[in-house]
């Protein structure tokens, strides 16, 4: 009896979207930009890695010959990479079509202006939630900000306001000097006054520490996210009569849509150990969803190279425990939600092309080509899982 695992290795992209350009994003390549810094040395970091990059796993499910890659091992499960179809190279867009629902409509963005945010948009969220004011208003990489800002706020009492090329409101401020749960109380009210800009998501992002040197983001980071569109097929295994084991984040990208239970941990190796034990506990016709989100935020968004591979590398030396874990009847997918590229201008997400890897115990080397949409991916798990189709792509098993 069939089980589905759906792991997004999240910003992991491979380069090649055709319409990269629209995006700014010519060339962006992560996964080819990482693997061709550690050939050559670029991604050393001393007490951390050295050499090129060592990530057998992937590679032998097939991961250099969908890059474009010459010289890889033999494929041993499912093979191909996905193109997206949303306009927007954001994580709920990218998670969503994944899960069969791509993104029709335009996002909201806000001006790459400082103030960025609409001044009454701003006084509407102050007077309602009784603030002093905001700190921010402008794009900004969430780390920068909080060292620049981040000491003012705990004086001022005012939280930092920041956005990026998401379709986001990005709102830090100190878990003790501002108050973790007044900073989702803040949060909530903002989503209802970005509802009508099609904001995609607003985030808190708490801090520690004591001041500029030492302050750092915590694990509490939420997403408020706006549901998907449609039915995903996350509420179509529930509709079913399975269940949706979220690892990480997965639960806030849904806005807590078709999900059973949510299981979180601080960083990828914690995540790893929750998505083991929610493969232990699945059932037969459940779906666990698990998203790796340190690849994006510790490394993608750091332009961080070396950490980057490291990250890939103790990843893909925990995937044999995955495969230790499955039982007949498992498929597991391993793909990408964007790129995030270490290698490329700015801090922002890069449009790409996304890995399709398949594997399992009946699982046979297949190449499943070029995906024109990710929603192939969330079609063939529903496929795995005996559910009807659903409206939007089609089933590569
Ligand atoms: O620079 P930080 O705060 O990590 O922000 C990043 O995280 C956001 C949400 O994933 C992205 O839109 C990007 O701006
Ligand atoms: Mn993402
Ligand atoms: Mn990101």
């Amino acid at each position: 009896m069939p089980r589905a695992i759906l792991i997004v290795l999240d910003s992991f992209g491979i380069g090649g979207a055709p319409d990269a350009a629209a995006y700014g994003d010519e060339g962006a390549d992560t996964f080819g930009h990482i693997r061709g810094a550690a050939s050559i040395g670029h991604a050393d970091r001393a007490g951390l890695r050295q050499g090129p990059l060592r990530i057998p796993f992937l590679e032998g499910l097939g991961l250099l010959a969908v890059a474009g890659i010459d010289g890889g091992p033999d494929p041993r499960g499912l093979f191909g990479s996905a193109e997206e179809t949303s306009r927007g190279k954001d994580t709920p867009s990218g998670h969503w079509e994944i899960a069969g629902v791509p993104v029709p409509f335009d996002w909201g963005y806000f001006p790459r202006t400082q103030p960025c945010f609409p001044a009454e948009l701003v006084a509407a969220i102050v007077e309602e939630a009784g603030l002093p004011g905001i700190l921010g208003d402008r794009h900004a990489s969430g780390t920068e900000i909080i060292a620049a800002e981040g000491e003012a706020s705990i004086r001022t009492g005012r939280p930092i306001f920041y956005t990026s090329a998401d379709s986001v409101l990005q709102i830090a401020a100190h878990e003790d000097a501002f108050g973790l749960e007044r900073l989702y109380a803040l949060c909530e009210i903002a989503r209802r006054h970005v509802d009508a800009l099609a904001i995609g998501r607003v985030i808190a992002r708490p801090f520690v520490g004591r001041d500029a040197a030492s302050f750092r983001r915590t694990a509490n980071r939420r997403d408020y996210a706006v549901p998907p569109p449609e039915p995903t097929v996350l509420d179509r295994t529930i509709d079913a009569g399975g269940r949706v084991i979220a690892v990480g984040k997965i639960g806030d990208i849904f806005a807590h849509r078709g999900i059973s239970e949510v299981r979180k941990g601080d960083g990828n190796m914690a995540l790893f150990d929750k998505l083991l034990g929610a493969v232990e506990d699945a059932r037969d016709g459940d779906l666990v969803f698990a998203n790796f989100v340190d690849f994006d935020t510790l490394h993608g968004h750091r332009r961080d190279v070396a950490g980057y591979a490291a990250e890939l590398e103790a990843f893909d030396a925990r995937l044999p425990e995955l495969a230790a874990y499955l039982k007949p009847g498992d498929l597991v997918i391993l793909t990408a939600d964007h790129g995030c590229d270490p290698t490329f201008p700015g801090t922002d997400h890069t449009r790409e092309r996304v890995p399709v890897l398949g594997f399992g115990p009946g699982i046979a080397p297949s190449a499943i080509g070029l995906r024109p949409t990710f929603a192939d991916i969330g079609e063939s798990v529903a496929a795995h899982l005996g559910l009807a189709p659903g409206p939007h792509g089609t089933s590569f098993l």
